[in-house]
């Protein structure tokens, strides 16, 4: 039996990153730092840094610092963790987020599940679909409600409230899973595992499951909402850590791929699978360590996997045989094919419908004039092995990957990150990366949700290993340019 005890985790001196887990090395934006690397910034940080309203970013990044003081280390040293994993079930309306729930909780895997339902309006329905009893009972699911409005918004204070009830009853299940209404917006969720201090303590969110119904969901995606208004399909998109592409059975085959390359757009990090009814393996569910650092590299890893297929797939369907058409000066290659909604009446605003019906034949076809804005950044950065692709459809939230050979400095990190995070906060959806930062033996590694910020050294390199920093964002608006300028302006000058 191992013993395990309690340690807060101390921070590193100034300039040292000597700890395992650290929140002061990088983008943790000490106001020393900040000023240190203000003369010598980039231009494009610079630029950001001079629209903050002061320079407190430090007190605007989350640090880790408050839940580090949980970790238990056994006596070995090793971080062991005794949070209780959450994980969020969100999706549009129908999409089958109840399906997946009864899926999950009649199969045999020894879990031990309390649920919490979220459900608009008075009269509970979906806890009668869900097939466990409401009595407390250890050996079954617990199913809590929560009535009285959206997750996302009115009842966080509930969430919070209900989630350190269910605590007091810890020795009663294994994990929690909690089902969003349809029109729950994710972030705020997100940020209660991170921002209260309690639930930080004793919660780990494991991950966002995000069901995407597979007949409906261009309509969801495409519906034009007043500015300033949410388009809650996007963002359960856009934060997830798996999709479940569900309903498969309701449209034709040829058409996934289209849907699946419009679901990576927006969200390059997640993975996405085909399912009916919901069926998906467990561990595709639980176990997805969405928000640990320590498998930050992989998810970024298949992010940029995921931007080369897409970008890979399309140079060979689109065909252009006139004089005036040169694929490489194309900003957009998709192929999209939004027809199988058509029957709702749907209409969208892509001047095609199918990049890949597509095609040129006149001298002057420019498919870069198009009216829809389907873009790709491409390898840039002369002798540098900088790439950066943004995949831009009409949705404005996409993914924006970068990865870039050669050590970063650390300070200009600091600042052009921090000042990233504080102009476009609210933007920036989710963020992981791995850094090479000069003269540190250790990786860097980080992910974070809006201004939340977590990060730490990962394993060292490894003799001959190229130092490559790649980073992955999720957000609105985006600029692909302007980000893949300033990480570039933070690699060490020879
Ligand atoms: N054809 C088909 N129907 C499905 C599939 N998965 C779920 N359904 C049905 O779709 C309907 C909605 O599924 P739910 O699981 O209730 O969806 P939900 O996301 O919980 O719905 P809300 O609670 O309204 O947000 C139900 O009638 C399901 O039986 C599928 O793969 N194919």
């Amino acid at each position: 039996m191992q013993v395990a005890f309690r340690t807060a985790a101390a921070l590193p001196a100034a300039g040292s990153c000597s700890s395992r887990r650290f929140t002061s090395c990088v983008a943790f934006l000490r106001p020393q730092q900040q000023r240190r690397g203000q003369g010598s910034a980039s231009t494009a940080a610079a630029a950001a840094a001079s629209s903050l309203p002061h320079p407190r970013r430090a007190s605007t990044l989350h640090c880790r610092a408050a839940a580090e003081a949980s970790d238990v280390i056994d006596v070995e040293g090793k971080v062991v963790e005794d949070r209780v994993p959450v994980t969020v079930i969100t999706g549009f309306l129908g999409s089958g987020k109840t399906t997946l729930l009864n899926n999950i909780l009649q199969r045999d895997h020894g879990y031990r599940i309390a649920v919490i339902e979220n459900e608009f309006g008075e009269i509970d329905i979906d806890s009668d679909l869900v097939s466990v009893e409401e009595e407390l009972d250890p050996s079954k699911e617990q199913i809590l409600m929560l009535n009285n409005g959206c997750l996302c918004c009115t009842v966080r204070d509930d969430l919070v409230e209900m989630l350190n009830r269910l605590y007091d009853r810890r020795s009663k299940f294994d994990r929690i899973l909690i089902e969003t209404t349809g029109l729950a917006q994710p972030a705020p969720i997100i940020q209660t595992f991170f921002l209260d201090p309690k639930v930080a303590d004793r919660m780990r969110l494991d991950g966002v499951v995000t069901m995407v119904d597979a007949k409906h969901v261009v309509r969801h995606l495409d519906e034009q909402k007043p500015e300033g208004v949410v388009n809650e399909a996007v963002e359960q998109i856009a934060y997830a850590d798996r999709i479940v592409l569900n309903k498969t059975d309701l449209v034709k085959p040829d058409e996934l791929g289209a849907l699946e390359e419009r679901i990576r757009a927006i969200n390059s990090i997640a993975q996405v699978t085909r399912a009916q009814r919901a069926e998906v393996p467990l561990d595709y569910v639980f176990g997805v360590g969405g928000f640990d650092l320590e498998k930050v590299e992989e998810e970024v890893l298949a992010a940029e996997a995921a931007v080369h297929s897409h970008h890979h797939e399309h140079d060979h369907d689109h065909e252009c045989s006139g004089a005036g058409c040169t694929h490489e000066s194309h900003s957009h290659s998709h192929s999209h094919d939004h027809g199988h909604d058509h029957e709702h009446g749907h209409s969208h605003s892509h001047a095609s419908s199918s990049g890949s019906d597509h095609e040129c034949s006149g001298a002057d076809c420019t498919h870069h004039s198009h009216e829809h804005e389907h873009s790709h950044g491409t390898a840039a950065g002369s002798g540098s092995a900088l790439k950066a692709y943004q995949q831009k459809h009409d949705d404005a939230v996409s993914s924006v990957s970068i990865s870039i050979e050669g050590d970063m400095d650390l300070d200009k990190v600091n600042y052009w990150l921090g000042g990233l995070m504080e102009v476009k906060s609210n933007d920036l959806y989710r963020m992981k990366g791995v850094l090479a930062i000069q003269d540190f033996p250790a990786r860097f590694v980080f992910q974070g949700v809006h201004m939340l910020f977590e990060g730490m050294p990962d394993r060292e390199w490894k003799e001959g290993e190229k130092r490559i920093s790649k980073m992955v964002f999720i957000g609105k608006d985006l600029d692909a340019d302007l980000i893949r300028e300033g990480f570039q302006e933070c690699v060490v000058k020879k």
